[in-house]
């Protein structure tokens, strides 16, 4: 295998129950990776995984040159990953700008860049990033007062600020209008090539909207791969959500 990120027979019990079960996954560098299955399958731990949030019994997450797996939650985020989790912790107080600015400095400080912030120190690169993020006319505001779906993408904003070169994001678009939905297929096109996505997703309108390779995971390993209408007409997919409502738009 030649990916960028790689999963190699990767496994994790929970009190004796095989959750990820020998899973394999391989992904290029720049390359947008839907992560779909059904309830239960276990993608979300392979997220909590490759972050650090939970170590793998079992084989090997490797990233570039480095072993995630070796290493601890922090320096994971120092290698370069970034998650997005369903509740964004952006700072409500703070203003879109004084989020992104925070973000870009971290780590290795929070607080002294809150300070060089407030010293109005350099801001080169964040109305491009804001521009990209479809929030130029919003930096001047409170985080607070953003809708659901800006808040998700100053959340993915922060995450780029920081410089997580591998991006992990799970559900998205949950809660989202179908007009958010459509704009954060649109930043994942642009972001598709300058950073490495893996994107966790129920919606499958929206996986066909952000196109790419999609794998399928079924009991805790990767069931099978290929695009939106080589899945959807996989008789083992089709097998595998069977009970679970099938694979679906939301
Ligand atoms: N901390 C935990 N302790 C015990 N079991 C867990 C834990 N985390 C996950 N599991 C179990 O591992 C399996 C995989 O869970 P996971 O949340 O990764 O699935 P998923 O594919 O993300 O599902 P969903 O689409 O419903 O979010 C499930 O059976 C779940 O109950």
């Amino acid at each position: 295998m030649t990916g960028y990120l790689e999963l190699r027979d990767v496994a994790v019990s929970f009190q004796g129950f095989r959750a990820i079960d020998g899973l394999n996954l391989s992904i290029r560098k720049g390359e947008l990776r839907c992560l779909i299955g059904p309830n239960g399958a276990g993608k979300t731990t392979a997220l909590d995984l490759i972050c650090g949030k939970i170590k793998p019994t079992a084989g090997a997450i490797v990233l570039g040159a480095v072993a995630l797996h070796a290493l601890e939650e922090h320096q994971i985020a120092r290698a370069g990953v970034g998650r997005k989790f369903q509740v964004p912790s952006v700072f409500h107080e703070l203003s879109v700008r004084e989020n992104l600015e925070v973000a870009r400095a971290r780590p290795p400080g929070v607080w002294r860049n809150l300070l060089r912030g407030s010293r109005g120190g350099d801001t080169d690169g964040l109305e491009i990033l804001a521009d990209l993020l479809g929030l130029r006319d919003e930096l001047g505001k409170p985080a607070g007062h953003l809708s659901h779906g800006q808040t998700q993408w100053l959340e993915i904003g922060m995450l780029i600020a920081q410089d997580a070169e591998l991006i992990l994001m799970d559900e998205p678009t949950a809660g989202m209008t179908a007009q958010e939905t459509r704009k954060t297929a649109e930043l994942f096109n642009r972001l598709k090539g300058k950073h490495t996505l893996v994107v966790v997703e129920h919606d499958m309108g929206f996986v066909r909207a952000i196109g790419g390779t999609i794998s399928v995971m079924h009991q805790g390993r990767l069931l099978a791969e290929g695009s939106a209408a080589e899945i959807e007409a996989d008789t083992e997919v089709r097998r595998a959500y069977l009970g679970s409502g099938g694979i679906s738009d939301a």
